[in-house]
């Protein structure tokens, strides 16, 4: 049976309705400070372009491109900033959501501010952080061109992004948490909570 949405997460507010949850009965982890990155993603044709982490936290994962808001930046100036830095290119950058990321260990939980674009400038490169690559969409269709990409890589990602990505390209604003316990060198997700605002019809 499946078991109740879970109840809105601590760190997280608004009104919001429950979209998808799951993880074992431990308590969320405490935290004492919020620390603001972005993470921007390009959904273009029936893709979207992801990097491939070279170094740093995250290495070997593919995720959006983004890091750390600086003092007197917005978080959309740093998105920009930030896809610059990491892809050579500039986009109109949407926010589409945030996504609250807490590691067993640390008491700093990442405040992530999500956008989107689906047109960009420039030509895209690969940097001394990230290599692009455009992935295709789960919805696609099967003739298109964009067919010949290959899936999104989520087995190569943040293991809960698949469960917020479907509403980053359905284009619905999200909410969420994501909890993870360090297994030897690796992180495994332990809680998850994601939802929308109360009143959006969900897709
Ligand atoms: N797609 C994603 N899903 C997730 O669950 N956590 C993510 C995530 N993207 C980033 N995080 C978390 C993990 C990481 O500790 C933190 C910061 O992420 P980033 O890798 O974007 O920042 P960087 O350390 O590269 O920052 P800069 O050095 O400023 O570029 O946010």
């Amino acid at each position: 049976m499946p078991s109740p949405p879970r109840a809105t997460p601590p760190g997280i507010d608004g009104n919001l309705k429950h979209v998808v949850s799951g993880g074992d009965d431990a308590e969320w982890m405490p935290f004492e400070t919020r620390k603001l990155y972005t993470n921007a993603f390009i959904v273009q044709d029936g893709k979207v372009l992801l990097g491939y982490k070279k170094r740093g936290f995250g290495k070997h994962k593919y995720n959006g491109f983004g890091g750390k808001v600086e003092d007197g930046e917005t978080s959309q100036e740093a998105a920009l900033r930030e896809l610059e830095e990491e892809a050579g290119i500039t986009a109109p950058l949407e926010y589409a959501g945030t996504l609250l990321f807490l590691s067993e260990g640390s008491d700093v939980a990442f405040h992530i501010d999500i956008y989107r674009a689906e047109e960009y400038s420039g030509t895209i490169a690969e940097t001394d952080e990230m290599r692009p690559e455009w992935f295709a969409l789960p919805s696609i269709n099967p003739q298109g061109p964009e067919a010949s990409s290959p899936s999104i890589p989520f087995a190569q990602m943040w293991d809960t992004d698949v469960h917020w990505m479907p509403l980053l390209f359905s284009k619905t604003a999200f909410v969420g948490r994501a909890d993870f316990k360090r297994e030897g060198d690796v992180f495994a997700p332990h809680k998850w909570w994601f939802g929308v605002s109360a009143d959006v019809e969900l897709p």
